[in-house]
């Protein structure tokens, strides 16, 4: 039999980075908003439980273990006994874009797991896939995140909007990036990220209710960006030209590489050939919300 399925991924519209943990992971405040069905999944099941085969279609390769297969061997230490698998996924976003493609795609296949088998996933299979599996797996279209990314709370949908994705040719690792930003704001020689738990938190909630409002916020924070700027300094005609054109807010997605913007689903259309002339740019995803 063949399913196939839908993959989402995400933006942080903000991202604080409040507190460096003994665990090495960071814990962060930000607000997440679904971007649905980027990339699609065909699950083949077989009656012989030795096919086991993650290909991708197109384009992207994928370095290392793929997220969907350490999905597997998590389900089945937890004792989930699968059929025979042949997962083809159709890749359309590059790794190290921060818009949790891969982590989708893990999410997705939990969601067809669920079904199929008829069982619960658990936090801690979410958790031990990735920490933005979570919000993914979650039915959510907008959620606070705060902890490391397990811990979520809806939040109402803002007014209908148009959304620009820009992905530009180079992509960065989500590790090497927390290593960069600990040594930029020199947390383990007694700095600290600019924001605490309380500021981000009070921060986030004037930038959503701004939003609500469907007021102009301007530049959205994010806590990778002074670091990431200082070697892509590309990255500021984009914001410009989101200004110039009169966006609700704009900013970087995750630790980067990607960058995007609002704009009202019922103001002029959105001039895509604007971005035309940044050569950086390699990719344009959108979406209009015509609610
Ligand atoms: C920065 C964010 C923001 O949403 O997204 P991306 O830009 O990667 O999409 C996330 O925190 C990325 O989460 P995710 O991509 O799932 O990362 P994981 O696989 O859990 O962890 C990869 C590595 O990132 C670091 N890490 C991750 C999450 C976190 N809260 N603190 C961390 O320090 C750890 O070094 C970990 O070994
Ligand atoms: N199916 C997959 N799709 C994308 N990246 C994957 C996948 N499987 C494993 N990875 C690895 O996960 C990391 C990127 O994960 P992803 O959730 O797409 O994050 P990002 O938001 O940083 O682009 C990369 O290191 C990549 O090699």
């Amino acid at each position: 039999m063949q399913y196939t399925l839908s993959s989402d991924g995400k933006l942080n519209l903000t991202l604080r980075i409040t507190e460096k943990r003994g665990d090495g992971y960071h814990n962060l405040v930000s607000l997440f908003l679904r971007l649905p069905a980027m990339e699609s999944l065909t699950i083949s099941t077989y009656k012989d439980n030795n096919v086991r085969e993650i290909a991708t279609t197109g384009h992207i390769v994928i370095d290392g273990k793929n997220i969907v297969e350490k999905t597997i061997e998590c389900l089945e230490s937890k004792g989930w006994s699968l059929p025979g698998l042949h997962v083809a996924l159709a890749k359309q976003i590059p790794p190290g874009t921060g818009l949790g493609a891969g982590s989708g795609n893990a999410a997705s296949f939990l969601r067809w797991a669920r079904l199929f088998e008829g069982s619960e996933v658990t936090s801690d299979i979410l958790e031990k896939i990735g920490s933005d599996v979570s919000f993914l797996y979650s039915r959510s279209f907008l959620s606070l995140v705060v902890g490391k990314g397990e811990k979520s709370a809806c939040r109402g949908p803002l007014p209908p909007m148009q959304i620009v994705v820009a992905i530009p040719g180079w992509g960065v690792s989500t590790s090497l990036a927390y290593a960069g930003v600990d040594a930029f704001y020199g947390v383990d020689k007694g700095g600290s990220f600019p924001c605490n738990e309380w500021t981000g938190l009070a921060e986030v909630e004037k930038i959503y209710q701004s939003l609500l409002r469907g007021e102009n916020v301007g530049f959205l924070p994010n806590d990778f960006y002074p670091w990431l700027a200082e070697q892509h300094p590309e990255y500021e005609a984009f914001f410009n030209e989101c200004e110039s054109s009169n966006a609700l807010g704009y900013g970087l997605s995750g630790s980067g590489s990607s960058v995007f913007a609002l704009f009202p689903a019922n103001g002029k259309p959105v001039k895509l050939s604007q971005f035309e002339k940044m050569e950086w740019i390699q990719q344009i995803l959108f979406w209009s919300d015509d609610r």
